[in-house]
């Protein structure tokens, strides 16, 4: 296969396939993921503005099934029925019909089929808490996994670089989805294999800090909000800061390159705080302006800063397109951080609820 830095599109298409197959089933399990460099704004065909880079989730995940029956011909339009929790879902079909029209060209067989598509997620959807990244990266793999019924010659890295690729035309954030722990996405001089097209896992040597790294999800608005991320993307379009902003996202991943190999705490929880107010930041400096933190997700990110101050525990925030806030800490202080969540921060969360969770290693298939 190619290596990663020259690959285009067209490496992309189908190669002829050999089997055929008639029915079947296949089911996969894709994580969620928190950017810590944060991606927003895009160019035409998903394409990022600047390069971004995530720690990959565990417990916040979609599962999918994809089932598939071949019709006599194929037909014009995608035929498709959606279960979402078990319950027909009419308003996620227009994302996954967008989905499927984008991906046609790389995946033509699928008009050949009637699909029934049965997911789940483990947290609450279209909140910022990334559904779209699980949702796409677990459908993109179900396709996949028809290909390689199709092709079955197919490379387990071709395989995955292509789910990938798929899973950004679904959702830009996806592709970060199909791989663990921590995934680039989008060209990146300081990273050669880096690319637009397709999350890599981050090639470099990461400190060992970082390994099992905690994020405790906190709810503090479960309801859908006001504004989608695509919406967002297409509001960096003429936004006055907008390449400033593209250029610090570089300058942050460059840094945080340098952070991952020497686990300097101070130096990450600067940045990664910082890259989610500039995402809000954007979003409040906009045309139309809007906000997505709530009073409660601003006091507790002063909870966690008055306690940082008081203890000196390595515990910081981040945010996606969203109200709820995602607290990062290292494993070993797990039991003490925790426990000051429990006390001080749960009680701003709607009904109290949040989501204990870690870095991953990607997406994973179940047997039917
Ligand atoms: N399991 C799923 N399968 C397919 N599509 C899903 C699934 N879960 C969510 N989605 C799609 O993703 C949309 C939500 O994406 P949106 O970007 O608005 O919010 P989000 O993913 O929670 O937040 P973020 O901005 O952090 O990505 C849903 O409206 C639906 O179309
Ligand atoms: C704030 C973010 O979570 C934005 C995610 O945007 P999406 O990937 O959901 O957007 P689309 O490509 O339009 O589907 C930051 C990030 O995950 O990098």
């Amino acid at each position: 296969m190619e290596s990663s830095f020259s690959m285009t599109e067209k490496d992309f298409l189908p190669q002829p396939y050999t089997k055929v197959v008639n029915k079947g089933s296949i089911t996969w399990q894709a994580p969620s993921n928190i950017a810590l460099v944060k991606y927003w704004g895009k160019k035409e065909h998903q394409i990022p503005a600047n390069p971004s880079v995530s720690f990959t989730l565990n417990n916040c995940k979609t599962t999918t099934t994809l089932n598939y029956e071949k019709k006599k011909s194929p037909s014009q339009d995608f035929d498709f029925e959606l279960y979402f929790e078990g319950k027909i879902k009419e308003d996620f079909k227009p994302k996954i019909t967008t989905f499927f029209k984008r991906i046609e060209h790389y995946c033509p067989f699928l008009k050949e089929y009637h699909l029934t598509i049965k997911t789940e997620n483990s947290f609450p959807h279209s909140s910022g808490i990334a559904s779209s990244a699980s949702g796409m990266s677990a459908l993109a793999l179900c396709v996949m996994s028809l290909e390689k019924e199709l092709d079955p010659g197919m490379a387990e890295e071709f395989f995955n670089r292509k789910a990938s690729f798929l899973a950004r035309l679904g959702s830009g954030s996806a592709c970060r989805s199909i791989k663990g722990k921590i995934v680039v996405w989008g060209k990146h001089d300081g990273i050669a294999s880096s690319s637009d097209l397709f999350g890599v896992e981050y090639p470099g040597k990461v400190h060992e800090i970082f390994h099992n790294y905690q994020d405790t999800i906190l709810l503090v608005d479960k309801g859908t909000k006001q504004v989608s991320s695509s919406v967002g993307h297409n509001l960096m379009h003429g936004h006055p800061f907008a390449e400033a902003r593209f250029k610090q996202a570089h300058k942050n991943l460059e840094a945080l390159t340098n952070v991952f190999q020497t686990g300097d705490l101070d130096d990450f929880m600067e940045l990664v705080e910082s890259e989610a107010l500039t995402l809000h930041s954007m979003m409040m400096s906009s045309r139309p302006y809007f906000i997505l933190m709530k009073p409660n997700t601003l006091e507790i990110i002063n909870k966690i800063w008055e306690y940082r101050e008081r203890t000196g525990m390595p515990i910081c925030f981040t945010l996606d397109a969203g109200a709820n806030v995602h607290v990062l800490y290292p494993e070993k202080h797990s039991e003490i951080i925790l426990e000051f969540i429990k006390n001080e921060l749960v009680a701003y969360c709607e009904n109290e609820q949040y989501l204990c969770d870690r870095i991953g290693d990607g997406a994973r298939r179940i047997e039917n």
